[in-house]
């Protein structure tokens, strides 16, 4: 089974950034985090830092839009270039129309929900989606705590994948470390983002490479 580590770079070195993504290289996506201090209670970068970031990641961009009003501006981002466009529901009017315009620029269509967020309203919808984010955390901060209670969420979503037969990606985002991946892999998480536990590391590649064995044995355990 296929098992993704996105670094955050929420807590790389924003002064840094192109040799922080070099420090991360042996990830799969890197993970932008994109706060507007009004979806969330936080504001960290937005389009400028997004395009010039496009020009200088050897790995794909993973973008989370933690904004308002993701149907206009979601898109906006998608004609950066970037690889995935993750857009939340609570933030978005018509999901759908939202997602068929990032898949039309060329984008992979992600959504993502908050921890008190239901999910079963989107399962249906699941063929016009590449990835659904379950967070594990409320968006806004790294370094939080990893919500445990997000878990039974995580699962049913697994289930209907699994139960559609389409690949789409089950992400989830907050707190993830060694303590915690097995329990989101084991539930049937298969894209990691870590932000804290791989940019705090002294060795992040080696980081890396132990949340991602640690995800691939817990993906065994898990059986529909
Ligand atoms: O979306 C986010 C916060 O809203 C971040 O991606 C997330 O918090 C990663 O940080 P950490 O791994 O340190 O929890
Ligand atoms: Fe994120």
């Amino acid at each position: 089974m296929a098992v993704r580590i996105d670094p955050s770079i929420l807590a790389a070195d924003f002064a840094n950034l192109e040799a922080e993504i070099a420090r991360v290289a042996t990830a799969d996506l890197i993970h932008v985090d994109v706060m507007d201090n009004h979806f969330v209670p936080n504001l960290t970068l937005g389009l400028p830092v997004v395009e010039s970031l496009q020009r200088v990641s050897p790995l794909p961009l993973d973008l989370h839009l933690m904004i308002s009003d993701a149907d206009r501006w979601a898109p906006v981002y998608a004609e950066t270039g970037a690889y995935s466009v993750t857009f939340h529901a609570e933030a978005a009017a018509d999901v759908v129309a939202t997602a068929r315009r990032l898949r039309q620029i060329g984008a992979r269509a992600g959504l993502a929900v908050k921890p008190d967020t239901d999910i079963a309203p989107y399962l249906e919808l699941l063929p016009e989606f590449d990835m659904l984010l379950i967070m594990t955390v409320e968006p806004g901060f790294g370094g939080q705590s990893f919500m445990q209670s997000t878990m039974p969420k995580l699962s049913r979503a697994s289930e209907a994948v699994a139960a559609s037969g389409l690949d789409v990606w089950l992400q989830v985002d907050g707190g993830i470390s060694e303590k915690t991946i097995e329990l989101a892999s084991a539930a049937g998480a298969n894209t990691f983002v870590a932000g804290s536990s791989v940019f705090g590391a002294e060795n992040a590649a080696e980081q890396i490479a132990l949340l991602r064995e640690l995800a691939r044995s817990a993906a065994g355990a898990h059986t529909h």
